[in-house]
């Protein structure tokens, strides 16, 4: 068994986390800690999780927690994570940060970007981008992974075939991402109160994202080329779900839906998280909604000759917590898709 630590158990990430790893079958959760919550009992805070976890919330006692984990989760706010990925990773630990503090290959674009010095700039530069369909390979024997964001996993995702195999005319990328208000965590923001945001719908962000540089990273790693986006982030009255509409013009005017499905079905063909809609279908949010796949569709349009694909994830799961598991099982020579085979709910 794989004992497991999750650092902020009592967020959204958190206990998206505890919910799957509660039913992992190789994996037993050792330790769930908590700054706001310490000594009260995991299922009395969270009773959805009652009969599935037995244990108290703790203080973040790292020598305790780390002598009884093999890989720690942290669940923390940007910023928070580095005290204790350092702390783990000296001890030998593997540790898959869910916050953005380890996803840059240049920790100044993270400074830039964050606002924040970053406290272990040597480990932030050894650490993995945690796409496994993208990364894989350096995931196996990666100690620190900087699981990805929320909405970086959507759009790269939906574009990486087409950039890879050079379809697209790279300045010309136009991603529109619409949120659920649970990409904002669970503390307290006044944006996120019901009659703010219920009936509402807004962006937010538009060209200042901090997904941006994460997002035109790892699309320029795929392209070889430095790419550059416009992005608008959008906040809409749903719980979970993010749905990333992206525009792309073609180098090819000789092509078709059918054919631009292809080079997808092709890029995804051993990928169990990641299903290409047939012509004619676009994905719904609702066809992820707790579960941890990626659903892509999309459509040529001859009168422009632009792509637009659809890309759908849940936030919380392929956009977070299970798409951190999906790297824990990879780091620890797991199946990949272990303790994670479920379809979405529906409705
Ligand atoms: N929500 C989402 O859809 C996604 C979130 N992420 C990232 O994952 C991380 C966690 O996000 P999320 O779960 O939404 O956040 P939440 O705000 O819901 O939870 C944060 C957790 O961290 C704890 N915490 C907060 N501040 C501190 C601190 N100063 N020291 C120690 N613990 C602290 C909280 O404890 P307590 O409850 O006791 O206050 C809580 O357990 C963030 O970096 C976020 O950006 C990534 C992808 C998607
Ligand atoms: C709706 C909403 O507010 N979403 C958050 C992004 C979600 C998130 O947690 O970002 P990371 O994946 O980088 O951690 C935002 O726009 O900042």
């Amino acid at each position: 068994m794989i004992n497991v630590g999750i650092v902020g158990a009592t967020g959204y990430t958190g206990t998206e986390l505890v919910r799957f790893l509660s039913r992992h079958p190789q994996v037993r959760i050792a330790g769930v800690t908590s700054q706001s919550y310490v000594d009260q009992r995991y299922a009395d805070i969270f009773p959805n999780t009652e009969r599935f976890i037995d244990l108290a919330c703790e203080e973040q006692d790292l020598d305790k927690l780390l002598a009884k984990c093999d890989v720690i989760f942290t669940a923390l706010p940007h910023g928070v994570s580095m005290e204790v990925v350092g702390a783990a990773a000296a001890k030998g630990k593997k540790v898959i940060d869910l916050g953005a503090d380890y996803r840059f290959d240049d920790v100044r674009v993270y400074e830039e970007w964050y606002k924040i010095e970053h406290k272990t700039p040597e480990l932030a530069k050894k650490a993995v981008y945690g796409l496994p369909e993208i990364h894989r390979d350096e995931i196996k024997n990666s100690q620190v992974i900087g699981n990805p964001g929320c909405y970086p996993t959507s759009i790269i995702l939906g574009l990486a075939p087409l950039l890879k195999h050079g379809q697209v005319k790279v300045e010309t990328l136009i991603i529109d991402a619409k949120s659920g208000v649970s990409g904002g965590g669970r503390g307290l923001n006044l944006a996120f109160h019901y009659a703010e945001c219920n009936e509402n719908l807004k962006a937010y962000n538009i060209g200042v994202h901090r997904h941006t540089p994460e997002i035109e990273q790892e699309l320029s790693k795929l392209a070889r080329t430095d790419v550059r986006v416009s992005f608008t982030p959008h906040l809409i009255p749903m719980t979970r779900g993010i749905l990333s509409t992206i525009y792309a013009s073609l180098h090819n005017i000789d092509t078709d839906t059918e054919e631009l499905l292809n080079i997808y079905r092709d890029f995804y063909k051993d990928e169990f998280f990641v299903r290409i809609h047939p012509e004619g279908r676009y994905p719904q949010t609702k066809y992820v909604y707790g579960s941890n796949f990626c659903d892509i569709g999309l459509q040529y349009d001859p009168r422009t000759n632009r792509v637009i694909v659809v890309s759908v994830i849940d936030n919380l799961v392929k956009g977070a917590s299970g798409q951190a598991i999906q790297n824990m099982n990879i780091l620890f020579g797991l199946p990949e898709k272990t303790g994670l085979d479920y379809p979405a709910l529906w409705p």
